[in-house]
């Protein structure tokens, strides 16, 4: 790291960037990480959510490492999740009634785990991505073969 580079908690594309959001919100990886297991704790406890995911997560540790990825890429805008998140869900029997329970379980596992700014801030990306999934989600299961929109 050069002496020039601010002195951000954690290695980021931008780390100005995360290290004024860290300061901002008081999230960080430690926070992340503590969020994606007590969410999904809970989600693989829910009747409804739970075995959507049994169905398709043998290996937990993998998937849980790739959430805190994403989720530090999400909050904290460190660039290091690669993955594809569109993809991943039309082929899930999913649809309105179940991105409404999975951000009621993350806004109260939000809730528990970060500071209100921390909550915040998670909240609202989560709702942002959970309706351009669920746009297209529901693109993908009214035209298969059509292009998918995002990525
Ligand atoms: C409607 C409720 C949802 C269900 C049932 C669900 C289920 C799943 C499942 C089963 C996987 C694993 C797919 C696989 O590896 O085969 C997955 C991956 C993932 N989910 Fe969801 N999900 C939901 C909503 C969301 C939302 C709202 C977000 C983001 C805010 C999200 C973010 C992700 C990400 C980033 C991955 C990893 C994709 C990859 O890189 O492979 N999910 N989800």
């Amino acid at each position: 790291m050069s002496t020039a580079e601010p002195s951000a908690q954690i290695a980021s594309a931008r780390p100005e960037m995360t290290a004024a959001i860290m300061a901002e919100t008081g999230l960080d990886e430690d926070v992340l990480r503590d969020l994606v297991h007590s969410f999904y704790a809970k989600v693989r406890r829910d009747a409804v959510l739970g075995p959507i995911f049994a169905a398709r997560i043998s290996d937990w540790d993998p998937h849980l490492e790739r959430m805190v990825a994403f989720w530090s890429s999400v909050a904290l805008m460190t660039g290091r999740y690669h993955g594809r998140p569109v993809p991943a869900h039309t082929p899930l029997p999913i649809h309105g009634a179940h991105f409404e329970r999975w951000l009621g379980l993350f806004r109260e596992t939000a809730r528990e785990v970060c500071s209100p700014a921390g909550a915040a801030h998670v909240i609202e990306r989560a709702e942002r991505i959970a309706r351009s999934l669920h746009i297209a989600v529901t693109e993908a299961q009214a035209a298969p073969d059509a292009i998918p929109a995002l990525s």
